[in-house]
């Protein structure tokens, strides 16, 4: 399908903020139209009641998600907490429709792994065959030829980005990878919370999830799939007082000689026509991608220590949720893969 034809699409779960931030970008995306957003708890409401910023933009009605399966759809976009999506993708298993999930739910290798991580059974675990890593910068063959992509988390993001390269080449030295990473409250989603509350984030930081959050088995298995042998990381996630953006640094050890130059000969050639990953020479910060679908990577050999030391920064709303799921449906609808995710970053 090419020419003047918009694809529809629908966004389930548009009440939230990665559901919300599709809309963001979908609206001004020059090849598909938004035919159906919904919620559970704001049925009927206007898209731009709930969301102001949005008034005389988007301001469809909000449907339940039961209405999907009477809509002919292209891509049906799953903003759903995990444990949540899996049902729809099993309820919707007949339909053409491609889907992109932005939960956990289909991100790892099976139901087993998935229950000893995220502590719940598998509903549907049929479909764990068909769904891809919807990790641009690593599985973009398997992504174009993709009827269910599971988009990847937004620490995973950052954290397998930053040391893919050195994965790939076989570089890393078994058991020294730590990835220390910080995020804003943004990525945990709209509903406030105890962790979120004003008073506990602002002017505050802590760190959480240490040995056990679900985003490290997703690092290890994709980290690990790269060199071909399992992977072991230690991955300890923290709660900025910002409200979106992630840094992680990740620190490690290699087993060449290893100078800067080669680090960064390593990097350039892995990271090659990849348009949203941008090198850096001078250390990234949170507002350098602010809004965008940019991951600023800087990776630095630290002679005197004999470590790599990589510094990565995403939006976790942007290429750590929508805009990646966003060059997933681009990817898999065949169009060109910057389609309406080249906005600039905001600063200050
Ligand atoms: N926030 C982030 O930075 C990132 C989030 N993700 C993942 O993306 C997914 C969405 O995250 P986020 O937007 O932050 O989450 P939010 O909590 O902000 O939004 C989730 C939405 O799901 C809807 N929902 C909840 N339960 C149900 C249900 N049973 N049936 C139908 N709809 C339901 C809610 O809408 P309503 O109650 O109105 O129906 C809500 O608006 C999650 O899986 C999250 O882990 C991934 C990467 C980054
Ligand atoms: C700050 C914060 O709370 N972040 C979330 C991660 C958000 C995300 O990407 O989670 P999923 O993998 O479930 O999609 C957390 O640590 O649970």
């Amino acid at each position: 399908m090419e020419g003047k034809k918009k694809y529809n699409i629908a966004i389930v779960g548009a009440s939230g903020y990665t559901g919300s931030e599709l809309a963001r970008i979908l609206v001004q995306h020059q090849k598909v139209e938004i035919k159906m957003i919904t919620s559970e708890t704001h049925t009927g409401k206007p898209f731009s009641e709930l969301h102001p910023q949005f008034l005389g933009i988007l301001d469809l009605p909000l449907e339940s998600a039961e209405e999907v399966s009477k809509n002919q759809l292209d891509v049906v976009f799953l903003a759903l907490p995990h444990g949540v999506s899996m049902e729809y993708i099993k309820k919707w298993k007949d339909k053409k429709a491609m889907m992109i999930d932005l939960s956990g739910d289909y991100r790892l290798s099976g139901p087993d792994v998935y229950k000893n991580w995220y502590k719940q059974d598998h509903v549907f675990p049929e479909a764990f065959d068909r769904a891809i890593y919807g990790l641009p910068e690593l599985h973009e063959n398997r992504i174009r030829g993709a009827q269910l992509v599971a988009n990847p988390g937004c620490y995973p993001t950052a954290s397998i980005l930053s040391l893919a390269p050195l994965f790939k080449d076989q570089l890393i030295k078994e058991g020294s990878v730590v990835i220390d990473a910080k995020s804003g409250t943004s990525g945990a989603g709209v509903k406030a919370s105890n962790t979120t509350h004003f008073s506990n984030v602002n002017d505050n930081f802590k760190a959480y999830g240490l040995r056990i959050h679900r985003h490290t088995i997703e690092i290890e298995e994709q980290l690990g799939n790269l060199q071909k042998e399992k992977a072991k990381i230690q991955f300890t996630p923290h709660l900025l007082p910002v409200d979106r953006g992630i840094l992680a640094t990740s620190y490690a050890q290699v087993n060449e000689e290893m100078s800067q130059k080669k680090l960064d000969e390593i990097y350039g050639e892995f990271y090659k026509g990849k348009p949203f990953v941008r090198l850096r020479s001078s250390i990234p910060a949170l507002k350098d991608v602010r809004g965008s679908n940019y991951c600023d990577i800087m990776p630095i050999w630290d002679e005197r220590t004999q470590r790599v030391i990589v510094l990565s920064v995403i939006d976790n709303l942007v290429k750590g949720a929508a805009g990646q799921a966003v060059h997933n449906m681009n990817l898999m609808l065949g169009i060109p893969q910057e389609t309406g995710l080249l906005q600039s970053p905001m600063q200050p």
